[in-house]
């Protein structure tokens, strides 16, 4: 009689398990397809289960394109995960991202925190640690203090040129897009580092800088979706075994090499003070008036290389690429400049403030940066409170993400030729260009999240293009195949092979 009771009870729970499992899966799955506040907005059928389709797609590595085909296909508010939608609406842009938003970046941005440094203006959640985070850094980002650094760009920017002259001259092709990548990293080392990284200089990815950067970014921004995010690699016990296996840990070797700079800094700094970004971080406070702990002035420098080296060089190759497939455009912004030089009989470089008086030249910019934005994934937030889009109802709460790649295209707001490059758009009435101003996401709208280093950017891609159009002419060795994009939060250029031809004008001709 026991051993029957013993045999049904073990025999019982072999079968209750599993149709417990069983029972709660199909719950989970009813509800999620018919229940869930989102099951009656559109997207792929996998995304309404799980966040499989949005991580399968993102580790694909062509999110800038997949998003923007989602929307032509579900429209402007699609489901890509259980409790995600991405939005292409102009409403929601302004509520998310401009001024006065109540939205707050979602819990997928704690992946960004680099585990040894300070709290991250990037990645603080909480609205009053990044207001005070942000607040910390202004001075150092300002425009006021850019145009001071303007010259140690202009000497990124002069060795650049020389050395594509020299290989203009011997007739070499050259990949516009490794040496896009050398200038934007040499100019964040020269500002938030205090010297360039010698990318220029030896043409080369110093310490693999650029390529471990990449594949680090890629796991973190692909990671931050799974539970425990990049804490599976870098909690202390992987990095113990990774060490014991001889893994090289890259971010541990950058983050010391890092802190070398900014001791070596320190040092120097009590004799001759050069004005850049890394001394406005080394002057930073503690919250107590006390100066600010080594490791905040690690996470500025970390933010400088990491948010801005990769973002302003693919800028840079964004309006190369439209320009050179767009001869008309072209031609006429080379005449603008050229025009620009010989009226105002210009021996110096082009400064930014005087690209700002190219009007076809600044269209141009705007126009390529809206079509190829440098970030292609979502920019996630929670909703702030319950949305109408599409006449559906959001909850308060719902993770919602807009890409600026999408967001950028939405013809709603850029009309029927959004996919077009079309500089002229920039050149239209006032009211018109406002309005394309307030729906731009490429530096992230308006509101308290808006990059905080667009003024680099702005300026350094300004004087690159101006001078290297100036300088050279240009052509795709291969218009079919003009680059290759590889998106991970970034949407990364790669392959850009060029022919160029030194025109003149840098000296030594
Ligand atoms: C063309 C170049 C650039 C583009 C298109 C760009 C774009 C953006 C975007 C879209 C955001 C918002 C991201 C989000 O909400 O998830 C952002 C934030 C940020 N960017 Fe940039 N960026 C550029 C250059 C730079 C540069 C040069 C730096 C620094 C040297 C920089 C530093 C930052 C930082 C620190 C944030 C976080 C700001 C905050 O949360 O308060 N960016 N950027």
């Amino acid at each position: 009689m026991s051993s029957l009771l013993e045999n049904i009870t073990s025999d019982s729970i072999y079968l209750t398990l599993p149709a417990t499992l069983l029972v709660a899966a199909v719950g989970i799955i009813f509800y999620r397809l018919s229940l869930h506040p989102l099951a009656h907005f559109p997207g792929p059928f996998e995304a309404k289960l799980s966040g499989s389709w949005r991580n399968r797609h993102y580790w694909q590595g062509q999110w800038h394109e997949d998003v923007v085909q989602l929307h032509k296909k579900y429209g402007p508010a699609v489901r890509i995960a259980p409790n995600e939608l991405s939005l292409v609406d102009a409403d929601a842009l302004r509520l998310l991202y401009n001024h006065g938003t109540k939205a707050v970046k979602t819990d997928w941005y704690w992946v960004w925190q680099a585990p040894n440094a300070g709290p991250a203006l990037f990645s603080a959640l909480d609205k009053n640690i990044h207001a005070y985070l942000r607040k910390r850094v202004s001075a150092a980002y300002s425009m006021s203090s850019m145009l001071k650094y303007e010259d140690y760009m202009q000497e990124c920017l002069d060795l650049m040129l020389q050395k594509l002259k020299k290989h203009a001259k011997a007739g070499n092709e050259v990949d516009m897009a490794k040496w896009a990548g050398y200038l934007a990293f040499d100019t964040v080392g020269s500002l938030g580092y205090g010297a360039p990284l010698g990318m220029l200089e030896t043409e080369s990815d110093v310490m693999a800088l650029q390529e471990n950067i990449h594949q680090g970014f890629t796991l973190m921004s692909n990671m931050g979706h799974y539970w425990g995010q990049a804490r599976w690699l870098t909690n202390p016990y992987t990095m113990k075994m990774m060490e014991i296996l001889g893994v090289p840990n890259f971010f541990d070797m950058f983050d010391k090499w890092t802190m070398k700079k900014l001791e070596a800094r320190k040092q120097s700094e009590n004799k001759e003070e050069r004005l850049d970004m890394l001394s406005h971080f080394l002057k930073m406070k503690a919250p107590d008036g006390g100066p600010a702990d080594d490791k905040d002035v690690l996470m500025e420098a970390l933010n400088v290389i990491g948010a801005g080296a990769d973002t302003t060089s693919i800028a840079m190759r964004a309006c190369l690429y439209y320009l050179c497939k767009t001869p008309d455009a072209y031609r006429r912004i080379q005449q603008e400049i050229d025009e620009y030089y010989r009226s105002k009989g210009l021996r110096q470089p082009i400064t930014y403030q005087q690209t700002l008086e190219l009007p076809f030249f600044c269209a141009v910019t705007r126009e390529a940066t809206r079509l190829f934005p440098s970030i292609g994934y979502q920019l996630l937030r929670y909703a702030p409170a319950d949305m109408i889009v599409e006449g559906k109802r959001i909850p308060i709460g719902t993770v919602l993400g807009m890409s600026p790649t999408a967001a950028n295209r939405d013809p709603q707001v850029w009309g029927e030729d959004a996919d077009e490059f079309n500089p002229s758009r920039w050149l239209s009435d006032e009211d018109k260009v406002r309005h394309l101003n307030t729906h731009d996401l490429t530096f992230g709208g308006t509101g308290p999240r808006t990059c905080i280093g667009r003024n680099i950017a702005l300026i350094e891609l300004h004087k690159f293009l101006a001078q290297f159009l100036h300088h050279f002419d240009a052509e795709f060795v291969d218009p079919e195949k003009p680059w290759r994009v590889q998106c991970m939060f970034f949407s990364n250029q790669h392959d850009m092979h060029m022919r160029i031809k030194y025109r003149n004008g840098l000296g030594d001709d």
